[in-house]
């Protein structure tokens, strides 16, 4: 089995249909460019993606399927959205894990049960907030990430939440992982430094759109 280990830097390597990228041929490749540049692990959404990334690589695989309403919970958010990924590759299951109301109505703790009794992997929480973080590792999270840390509150998103970092690390037993808005090689050190055991990086990467859009913008009007 394929674990997340201490110190990784991970690409989430996702594209929406607005990135040319998108699909799990643009995906395979951004997961080779990549381990290429160093990364120790790869997220990726739905099975199609997960299955293309696995045929090229044997990093580990933080699995997650977006399904619903992206205003709710929407990452994996039951077990049977898990079942797909894990069959596809995926080594651990990330997982909305914040304290909102779940669409099946069933307890994040069941949903994590089974994950590990029927799929036999480990879990992340993605979650917003301390509170949600010290209720995912009482369900039985093995990993907890700041993923949603300012999506849930309405709060504008700007960095990293690096306070969250290490709150999480101060009270938790389990690796906490840094997610969500982390663009600079300053703030791969910041969460490092806050109490990361693991780093994962999206839109900074994987985004050339808006890699594009925030040079174009600093050029000089003439
Ligand atoms: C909030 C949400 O839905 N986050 C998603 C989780 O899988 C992805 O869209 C993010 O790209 C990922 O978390 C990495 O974050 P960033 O792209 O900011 O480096």
């Amino acid at each position: 089995m394929r674990t997340l280990a201490p110190g990784t830097l991970a690409v989430s390597c996702q594209a929406g249909p607005e990135n040319p990228f998108h699909g799990p041929a643009g995906m395979a490749l951004m997961a080779q460019a990549a381990e290429a540049g160093g990364a120790g692990a790869i997220r990726a959404n739905g099975p199609r993606d997960v299955a293309a990334i696995r045929a090229v690589t044997d990093l580990p695989i933080i699995g997650i399927h977006k399904l619903g309403d992206p205003a709710g919970v929407f990452i994996t958010p039951t077990y049977d959205a898990a079942v797909g990924i894990v069959a596809a590759g995926a080594d651990l299951i990330a997982l909305d894990a914040t304290l909102r109301p779940r669409p099946d109505g069933q307890p994040v703790a069941r949903q994590i049960a089974r994950i590990h009794s029927e799929l036999g992997v480990p879990v992340m929480a993605d979650v917003d907030t301390l509170d949600a973080g010290l209720a995912a590792r009482d369900a039985g999270a093995d990993v907890v990430a700041t993923t949603l840390s300012g999506y849930t509150n309405g709060r504008p998103p700007t960095g990293p939440d690096v306070e969250l970092v290490r709150q999480l690390a101060a009270k938790l037993d389990c690796p906490v992982v840094a997610e969500g808005r982390i663009r600079t090689p300053e703030d791969v050190r910041s969460v490092c430094d806050a109490g990361a055991y693991a780093v994962v990086v999206g839109h900074a990467i994987t985004n050339p759109m808006d890699l594009t859009a925030r040079l174009v913008a600093a050029v000089p009007l003439s």
